[in-house]
This record gives structure tokens, sequence and C-alpha cells, in this order.
């Protein structure tokens, strides 16, 4: 029998290369955030989308979509909202989750060629993933895809530890921890739309 898995969505970056607000971008007529959120829901059993602005959202996404809200600094203009990075906002959501399944699909909100066919596929061959490995991800020449991938709940220990002494680095961390390598990492799934440009290459 495959694994089941529980999704998070990372929706609480600042698209400062974006200038506007990556989740909320349409892509081929669909929120980006709405069009992961609907791939996560195909391949999980529950899916939490952790933001510091969950009010943004919650007309976006259909009634009963669950939130982590994640904590955020504000100084004095609510304009300069200090977010902590994707690697915080996955361990606040890591530990806020508290339901069975011991592998959870990460995903980011600015991924507009996701597939659930080939993550299925994925989620199926999680059983056969080395039980020392704290995640199963795609590698490539530059290093982890962090963001697209599938991580054991317990790594979340080894997790706070590498925040506490300061890591703020997926790549890092992955790189002390044993992570086995995603089938078939080819796939353009990782795409992601950092830039106005990438947003235009994608729409051609
Ligand atoms: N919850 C949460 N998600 C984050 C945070 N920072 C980034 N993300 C998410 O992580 C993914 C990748 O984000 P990046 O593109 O690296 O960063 P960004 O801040 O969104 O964009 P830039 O400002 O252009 O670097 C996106 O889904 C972001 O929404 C954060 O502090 N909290």
């Amino acid at each position: 029998m495959s694994e089941k898995v529980i999704a998070i969505i990372l929706a609480g970056g600042k698209s400062s290369r974006m200038g506007q607000d990556k989740a909320m971008l349409r892509v081929d007529g669909a929120h980006l955030l709405l069009r992961v959120y609907q791939v996560a829901v195909a391949c999980a059993d529950n899916v939490y989308v952790v933001t510091p602005w969950q009010e943004r959202y919650e007309d976006l996404l259909p009634v009963g979509c669950q939130f982590i809200r994640e904590a955020r600094y504000e100084g004095d203009d609510v304009k300069q909202v200090e977010t902590h990075g994707p690697l915080i906002g996955f361990a606040q959501a890591l530990a806020e989750v508290n339901v069975d399944p011991e592998w959870v699909l990460l995903l980011a909100c600015d991924l507009p060629n996701l597939e659930v066919e080939v993550l299925q596929g994925w989620i199926e061959g999680l059983e056969n993933s080395r039980a020392e490995a704290i995640a199963v991800l795609a590698k490539h020449e530059k290093g982890w895809e962090p963001l697209c991938g599938f991580y054991r709940k317990s790594c979340l220990l080894g997790l706070n530890k590498y925040i506490s002494e300061g890591g703020r680095s997926f790549q890092q961390w992955l790189d002390q921890n044993t992570v086995d390598i995603l089938p078939d990492c080819s796939t353009d799934m990782f795409f992601n739309c950092n830039t106005p440009e990438d947003l235009r290459r994608r729409l051609l």
C-alpha cells in the first residue's frame, strides 16, 4: 500500500523580485496559490497553508482551507513586515501539524507547472526510501529542490536545532542530513515564477 501524506504550502514570502504577491498571480485563469492548493488536495489527506497574512488568501481558497498563521515581526510601519524565510515557515508549520501520516509534501506557492500524476507516483515510491532519510527530494547540479518534495515529520527535531544555531538555509541543512533522491527529476514541475520575466515566459 502506498504512503499517505499531508501537504504544507508556503505562502509567506515577500515576492520582492516579482514586485507583487506571487500567490495572487493569475496563470491560466486561476491564482497561483489556488492552483497549488488544488494539486495538493488531489495528493494529500490534509492540506495546510502557512502564511503570516491569512486574511489575504481567505477569499481565494475554498471554505474550510486549513491555515497555519505564522508569527511575524512588524515594525511601526506595517509595510515593513519582516518575514522569516521559508525554512522557518516550514518549521513553524511542522510544529503545528499533529495528524498521522509521517510524510509531508512541501510546496511553494509559486509553482505553475505541478502535475498530480507525477506527485502521486512519487508518493507511491516513498515506501522505498531509506529509514534514515529525512527527506526525498529532487537534486540538480545547483543543489536540492527543497520546495517541491517530501519530508519526514520527524525531521522537526533536527530542523529546530539547526535553526536555533542560526541556520537558515535549506541547502545547508539538507546537506547535513541523509536525503533520498526522487526518480525522474527532469520534469519542468520545479519551474517557479520569481520575476515578471519568469511569468511572461510561463504565459507564452
Ligand atoms: N510561510 C512562509 N513562506 C515563505 C516565507 N518566505 C518565503 N516563503 C515562500 O517560499 C517560497 C519561495 O519563496 P522565495 O521565492 O524564495 O522568496 P520570496 O520572499 O517569496 O520572494 P523574493 O522576495 O523575490 O525572494 C514561496 O512559496 C514563498 O511564499 C516566509 O517567511 N514564510
